[in-house]
């Protein structure tokens, strides 16, 4: 069952969250854009590494930090923009996507656990792909007034990026999990 305690941050989770949104700012940094709006970025990867690493909640905390700092103007977004407006933009859904789902990488990470690289994957797949496209592709075609075939052909140039980043995650998890075990482990019991 749900337990609110469970989550408490400690000044540690804290640090890790924050480590892992610096990351992911400067992995946003260098972008590439093939076609239309929303650019080819290895944002996606820090998304996944936080989410993977940290587990539920705070993989999708670490991404909220990031999201919350683009929105107050750091230029930390996909290619250095910052500002409310690359949330309410046509890439804001990707970044709601993220912390949505970031939290359900992280869930499905702590539950399957962090020593094999396929489920950690296809953990990855679910979260950080399918439910990031299902959030940002419809956002997008709202934003930009795009029709359905649009939106489909930005979605699959996406796709062979995203799923290298993903076999990126799952051999990156397993190595620093093997290292430092502790990583993703939280003090037993209600903090
Ligand atoms: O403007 C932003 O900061 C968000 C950019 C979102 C880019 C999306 S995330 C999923 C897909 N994979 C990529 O490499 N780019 C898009």
């Amino acid at each position: 069952m749900f337990n609110a305690a469970t989550y408490r941050a400690t000044p540690r989770d804290l640090a890790l969250i924050a480590v892992f949104t610096a990351l992911t700012a400067v992995l946003a940094l260098p972008t590439v854009t093939i076609s239309g709006i929303a650019p080819i970025t290895l944002q996606t990867l820090g998304f996944m590494l936080a989410a993977s690493l940290l587990g539920f909640p705070w993989g999708g905390a670490s991404v909220a930090l990031y999201v919350l700092l683009i929105v107050v103007g750091l230029p930390i977004g996909a290619g250095g923009r910052g500002g409310l407006a690359v949330l309410t933009g046509p890439t804001g859904g990707f970044l709601i996507g993220g912390i949505v789902g970031a939290l359900v990488t992280g869930w499905l990470v702590d539950k399957w656990g962090r020593t094999n690289p396929i489920l950690i994957g296809l953990a990855n797949v679910i979260g950080l792909m399918v439910i990031v496209y299902a959030i940002g592709l419809p956002w997008l075609g709202w934003r930009t007034g795009s029709g359905l075939f649009a939106k489909l052909t930005l979605g699959f140039q996406f796709v062979p990026g995203d799923l290298i980043k993903v076999v990126i995650t799952a051999l990156v998890v397993v190595t620093v999990v093997r290292a430092y075990p502790a990583i993703a482990k939280r003090a037993p019991g209600p903090r």
